[in-house]
């Protein structure tokens, strides 16, 4: 049976591969979604079928992850023992997960096909209105899927990168929200929200319980936001589709190691093209 995004993807609900009214509508809701707090959500965007597709597949590859694990602070950055000891700069947590590389993928199965599917990439560079928007050239980091299971965690920070694209396969038994705080340091880093945020105090965090078949953009770099716990034996799986602005990037061979715990002679041939390298 060859697969067909059609099955996979609910094309009726979302018909992102035929432009007209209901792909315009869909995609004023989604920008002002983005607009308003840096988050958008499509919901059940697979078909029932689609979500079993890709538990399956997530399923036979999960063995091949790398696992990574970190002690770090929203910002990513060293402790600074010159800030007070309740600064959020010094706020240190455990962060760890697999993340299995995009090669394991393979052209015909699941995860490419939906993000192969006709007009994938054009809408969501339509949803995020980037001016440059390529698909990250990548072979191990073009879509992977990242592992995680009770113990591991995502803890609050603020992405590096300007925007992720998610897509929900699998959630673990009980836990996992996606919690955000929209725009929190838009403007400057208001480290006294932020504090309320990591002691659990504010409220302005946003608490969005994701679906398998899901699929989700966020602006992360100025949303603090986390996965919360992880409950239970059932590993949760996400998919993260990644682009870039610029052609052919590939990631740095010490940050592609470390992730992904191997590299491709891709990675050493363009290594040093440019000064700094996507992560993911
Ligand atoms: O797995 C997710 O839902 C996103 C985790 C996250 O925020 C990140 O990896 O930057
Ligand atoms: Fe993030």
């Amino acid at each position: 049976m060859t697969l067909d995004a059609s099955r996979l993807i609910d094309l009726e609900r979302y018909p992102i591969h035929c432009n007209g009214t209901e792909r315009d509508a869909l995609l004023a809701q989604v920008r002002a979604d983005l607009a308003r707090d840096g988050c958008a959500v499509i919901k059940g965007f697979l078909t029932t079928g689609g979500v079993a597709a890709l538990v399956d597949e997530a399923n036979s590859v999960a063995d091949q992850g790398h696992w990574s694990k970190s002690r770090t602070n929203a910002y990513f950055t060293k402790d600074d023992p010159s800030l007070p000891e309740d600064h959020p700069r010094r706020q240190f947590y455990d962060r760890s997960n697999a993340f299995v590389p995009a090669d394991n993928f393979s052209p015909d199965g699941p995860l490419r096909t939906v993000y192969d599917a006709p007009g994938f990439d054009e809408f969501i560079r339509d949803c995020l209105q980037e001016e440059n928007f390529y698909r990250y050239a990548d072979p191990l980091a073009d879509v992977i899927v990242n592992v995680a299971e009770e113990g591991n965690g995502f803890p609050w920070h603020f992405d590096t990168n300007n925007f992720t694209v998610t897509l929900d396969i699998q959630n673990a038994e009980t836990g996992g929200a996606f919690e955000y705080a929209a725009g929190i340091r838009e403007g400057d880093e208001n480290f006294d929200e932020v504090a309320r945020v990591l002691n659990g105090t504010s409220d302005r965090v946003t608490v969005l319980e994701l679906e398998p078949g899901d699929l989700q953009l966020f602006r992360g770099r100025y949303s603090l936001h986390r996965v919360a716990p992880l409950k239970g034996n059932r590993p949760r799986y996400v998919a993260i589709f990644s682009y870039v602005q610029e052609p052919g990037m590939v990631g740095a061979p010490e940050r592609t190691k470390q992730l992904y715990g191997r590299t491709l002679p891709i990675h050493h041939e363009r290594a040093g093209q440019r000064g700094d390298a996507y992560i993911d």
